[in-house]
């Protein structure tokens, strides 16, 4: 299996006034390709920082990230930009749709980033609205479409540029218990048809049942790595 994640005794400390924060205290671990791997942990445990470090949103203080082979913490502000966008998708919780476009337009929207001609954008989001389901929503603005549709809207965004890697950070947290199984079920069939790696950040266990492996994490520190996979198929046959 192919290595995608590599995280290497990772610290990124916080000054606040005269006392030292550890948001992150010695993190280690590996994600291969087509895993799709929930970080969980309560609130204030350093899941955000955790992500923000893997996406390289900001600087540890010591250790090192990996992403492809790369080393994100050697790359400048500019080479930062230039691997996510070619590398690197994201769901967000509160989806960040622009109200002012149309779902077609925000899915397309990425692909103009890397100066693709409208028509080529355009055929390509209307392919991925396909996949989420929302052939009849193309033309709906955020605001005329439900919580759920939204978050689909989100999905196909951060898929329409092929990334291999998908960060979510809590992409049901806006949403309600049976809408977010359903963008749950989304995100699994994903990353088993598009063999996409998926890391999504969660403070709520159950959700975090969806992914193949479950990073859990306390005070910075990831204290446990559970294998979520059997037990899944268990569940699974048991609901057959
Ligand atoms: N910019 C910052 N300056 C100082 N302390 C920070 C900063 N960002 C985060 N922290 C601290 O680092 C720790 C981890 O925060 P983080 O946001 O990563 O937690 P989290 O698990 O994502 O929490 P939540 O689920 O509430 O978002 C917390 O104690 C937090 O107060």
């Amino acid at each position: 299996m192919n290595k995608v994640i590599e995280v290497k005794n990772l610290y990124k400390l916080y000054r606040v006034g005269d006392s030292v924060v550890r948001a992150l205290n010695g993190v280690d671990f590996e994600i291969y390709e087509g895993e799709f791997c929930a970080i969980v942990g309560t609130s204030g445990s350093g899941k955000s920082t955790l992500l923000n470090m893997l996406a390289g949103l900001e600087k540890p203080t010591k250790g090192e990230v990996v992403i492809n082979g790369q080393h994100m913490e050697q790359l400048n502000e500019d080479g930062l930009v230039k691997f996510r966008r070619e590398n690197i998708g994201f769901i967000f919780q509160s989806f960040n749709l622009i109200g002012t476009m149309n779902a077609l337009e925000n899915v397309a929207l990425p692909l103009s980033f890397r100066g693709e001609p409208r028509s080529i954008r355009l055929k390509k989001a209307d392919k991925m609205l396909d996949l989420v389901n929302l052939r009849k929503h193309k033309k709906h603005l955020p605001n005329q479409m439900s919580g759920g549709q939204q978050q689909r809207v989100g999905v196909a965004r951060a898929l329409v540029v092929d990334p291999r890697i998908i960060f979510a950070d809590e992409p049901t947290g806006n949403l309600d218990s049976h809408t977010s199984e359903e963008v749950m079920h989304l995100m699994q069939q994903v990353v088993k048809e598009q063999k996409k790696t998926l890391v999504m950040v969660t403070h709520d266990d159950h959700l975090a049942t969806y992914a193949d492996r479950i990073f859990h994490i306390i005070d910075g520190k990831i204290v446990k790595i559970e294998d979520n996979r059997e037990k899944r198929e268990e569940k699974e046959h048991e609901t057959i």
